[in-house]
């Protein structure tokens, strides 16, 4: 998929704005605080309905005014057309597919897909496990039709339990919470594993281009609760803990996966440079999936690519991109690695200064 046009009013630095994007490589350079970011910001809003860098999309509309609006034309693998927009008044957010509300914000997203590589990529491999849930749970958003039923159900169950539990609740009224957290629970707990196990094969490629001196690596899965018994076992095992807690101490909701290297057995002996490949590699592996799941691959935003990675990494991770997608690069110099597809006429260039941006 492709946005073949991006509107912008009133969106951070951007006042107004209109870019014509190319199917294949787009790359945006200008100065610090120039607004490049923000293009990409915009990009990712209308596919995950939150900024990359804060939880609080109050800050994306401008300074001094009341509303914003993001617009983007998508056009889909099979040439399937829509005009996706999410606007801002006062403190309201709507969504907008071709020109109608939709009956749920999912609905857009579930037309858009975006996956961004940014500074903050990092955490995704040292962050917390919540990182990494959102990012198998995102995948599986896309790819797995019943997916967010099951998600909001186990939300639910698990959101009744909690709220339960802080009424020090006699366990025969936890019964029937436990009853259907754990089934919600181990649904999602497999849906999980085997998503992870459908990237693997992407991941392990793509890690072992980009971290060569690192050895194989290992993928394991941590579904929120020990094997040893069931989760339904533990829920009432861990009823005094839990009361005590006013919280569930196991399930769905802790689940956690890792990457492992032969030859960098903890996460720690990872410098930040190898943190940040080793997160690019599951983002593009994720970007892979999708493509030969979906037929259609996601569009793909990175972010500052030359001040996060080395010529030679640069050179690899353009190698890997997938010819069909559709790639928005931002950077206050152009990558050395882009440089002979430049030549070559494969890159559309922006230079964007202050709120404005103009087509090289
Ligand atoms: N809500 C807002 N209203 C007005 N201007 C804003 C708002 N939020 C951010 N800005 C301005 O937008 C610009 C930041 O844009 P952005 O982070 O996209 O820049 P950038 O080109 O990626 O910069 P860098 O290369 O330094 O990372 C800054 O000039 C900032 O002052």
């Amino acid at each position: 998929m492709r946005l073949a046009e991006l509107r912008l009013e009133n969106f951070r630095v951007f006042s107004s704005l209109d870019i014509t994007l190319s199917p294949g490589i787009n790359l945006f350079t200008g100065g610090n605080g120039a607004g490049k970011t923000s293009i990409l910001e915009a990009v990712h809003l209308l596919s995950h309905a939150r900024s990359f860098r804060s939880a609080n999309r109050d800050v994306l509309l401008q300074e001094g005014q009341s509303h914003l609006s993001v617009f983007g034309q998508l056009l889909t693998g099979a040439d399937v057309q829509h005009r996706l927009g999410l606007l801002r008044t006062g403190a309201r957010w709507q969504s907008r597919i071709d020109g109608t509300q939709p009956q749920s914000l999912t609905e857009l997203l579930r037309l858009c897909a975006v996956v961004c590589f940014e500074p903050g990529s990092h955490a995704l491999i040292s962050g917390p496990a919540a990182e990494r849930r959102s990012f198998l749970d995102w995948g599986l958003f896309h790819v797995e039709q019943d997916f967010t039923l099951q998600w909001r159900r186990h939300q639910r169950a698990l959101k009744q339990r909690n709220a339960l539990l802080r009424q020090s609740p006699r366990e025969s009224e936890l019964g029937p919470w436990d009853i259907e957290l754990a089934g919600a629970a181990v649904v999602l707990a497999d849906y999980r594993a085997r998503y992870l196990d459908a990237l693997r094969p992407y991941l392990v490629g793509l890690a072992s281009t980009f971290l060569s001196e690192l050895g194989a690596v290992q993928l394991s899965f941590d579904p929120g609760w020990n094997a040893d018994m069931s989760l339904l076992e533990r829920l009432q095992q861990n009823y005094a803990r839990d009361i005590a807690r006013g919280f569930t101490s196991a399930g769905a909701h802790r689940a956690d996966w890792s990457l492992r290297f032969d030859l960098a057995s903890k996460r720690e002996h990872l410098s930040r440079g190898q943190e940040k490949l080793c997160a690019l590699a599951c983002l593009l592996a994720q970007a892979q999936h999708l493509a030969h799941t979906k037929g259609d691959w996601p569009i793909i935003c990175l972010d500052d690519l030359a001040s996060e990675l080395d010529a030679e990494h640069q050179a690899l991770v353009v190698k890997s991109l997938g010819l069909d997608a559709q790639i928005l690069i931002t950077g206050t110099e152009t990558p050395v690695a882009l440089a002979p597809l430049i030549v070559d006429g494969a890159v559309r260039r922006f230079h964007v200064e202050r709120g404005s941006v103009t087509a090289l």
